[in-house]
């Protein structure tokens, strides 16, 4: 897949099959929506486009608000489109000169001239252009002078994929991995580097890598232990995460940790990917370490159980 970040370095492409949207999450609904581009453009043999914007409008204006939160980050979205199969990706900062432009203006310009749009399937309510004021209608009206051809999704469909993301992350909110990953269609997951903590875990036996993920925007699931899978260097591992303010240490921050099983690397300052398998339990503060390690030793064998020996 060739990612492009402003719309100028596209060229077009042969009979480019085109959509445009957020995407967060690439859960089911959005599958199929990439599964129809894909048929379009194997029928015509031509090329998948996706046109999705970032950052957020709301993340350059307000970048202080923390109550943006994604599924996705720009760099997982790609890499999860990519594994789909989809050929190209536009990721299009917003910019005042962008959105002012009238919906013809977008039309011509950019899906005709820059994208050379064959056919482009959209929601039955996508906006755009200055004021919001292009849509479907213009769209249809234009197809047959610039020659391409709208595929329009209908409004159940469209409800169930914005339904799906906001339960999506409702769902991670209320540390409901299953029913998340349901909606998904594959296990949620974070990546970060591993940085240095209080080196507290290996007193007690259970070291502890903890992550730190570098965008603020990126949903982190409730407070609690997870059964997880660690992705390190090429090599899969099963784990127990831990997610929380360690309140029988007084910690101070919220940390997202994870003990590795038949691990003993020094991975300071390595990336690691961890994906969500099953809730194990909620936070508990514990009266001192004795009982907390009393009460992992259990989670273990929980998260065994959970994940299959
Ligand atoms: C499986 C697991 C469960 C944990 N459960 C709790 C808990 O219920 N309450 C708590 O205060 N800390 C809990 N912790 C966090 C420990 O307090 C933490 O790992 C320890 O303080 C080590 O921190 P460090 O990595 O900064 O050294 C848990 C950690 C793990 C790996
Ligand atoms: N089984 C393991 N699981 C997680 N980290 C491990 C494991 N074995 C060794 N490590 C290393 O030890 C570190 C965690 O040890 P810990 O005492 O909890 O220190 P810190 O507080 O710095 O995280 C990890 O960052 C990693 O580099």
């Amino acid at each position: 897949m060739k990612i492009y970040h402003h719309i100028d370095e596209f060229k077009p492409v042969k009979n480019a099959v085109v959509t445009i949207g957020t995407f967060d999450g690439v859960h089911l609904g959005h599958r199929k929506i990439v599964s129809r581009i894909k048929e379009l453009a194997d029928a015509c043999d031509g090329e998948t486009v996706i046109l999705t914007f970032f950052p957020h409008p709301r993340m350059i204006l307000h970048p202080e608000d923390e109550n943006i939160k994604l599924i996705t980050t720009i760099n997982e979205k790609a890499q999860l489109l990519e594994q789909l199969g989809v050929d190209h990706l536009i990721i299009t900062p917003f910019s005042r000169d962008f959105s002012n432009q009238s919906a013809e203006d977008y039309i011509r310009d950019v899906l005709v001239n820059k994208i050379g749009t064959k056919k482009i399937v959209i929601g039955y309510d996508h906006r755009f252009g200055k004021d919001r004021r292009g849509g479907l209608s213009d769209l249809l009206h234009l197809s047959p002078i610039y020659g391409f051809e709208v595929i329009e999704i209908p409004e159940q469909d469209i409800n169930e994929v914005a339904v799906s993301s906001t339960r999506i992350r409702e769902a991670l909110l209320a540390a409901n991995i299953e029913l998340a990953n349901t909606f998904l269609g594959y296990p949620f997951f974070i990546t970060g580097k591993v940085i240095r903590g209080d080196q507290i875990g290996r007193q007690i036996g259970y070291p502890t890598a903890n992550i730190q993920i570098e965008e603020k925007y990126k949903l982190i699931p409730a407070d609690g232990i997870f059964a997880v899978k660690v992705q390190h260097d090429g090599t899969e591992y099963k784990g127990m995460a831990y997610i929380g303010s360690r309140p029988t240490i007084n910690g101070m921050t919220r940390n997202i940790e994870v003990n590795l099983f038949d691990f003993s690397k020094e991975i300071y300052n390595e990336t690691i990917r961890m994906e969500f398998h099953y809730f194990v339990r909620g936070d508990v503060k514990f009266n001192g370490l004795d009982e907390l390690k009393v009460q992992i030793a259990k989670d273990k064998e929980d998260v065994l159980q959970l994940l299959g020996q």
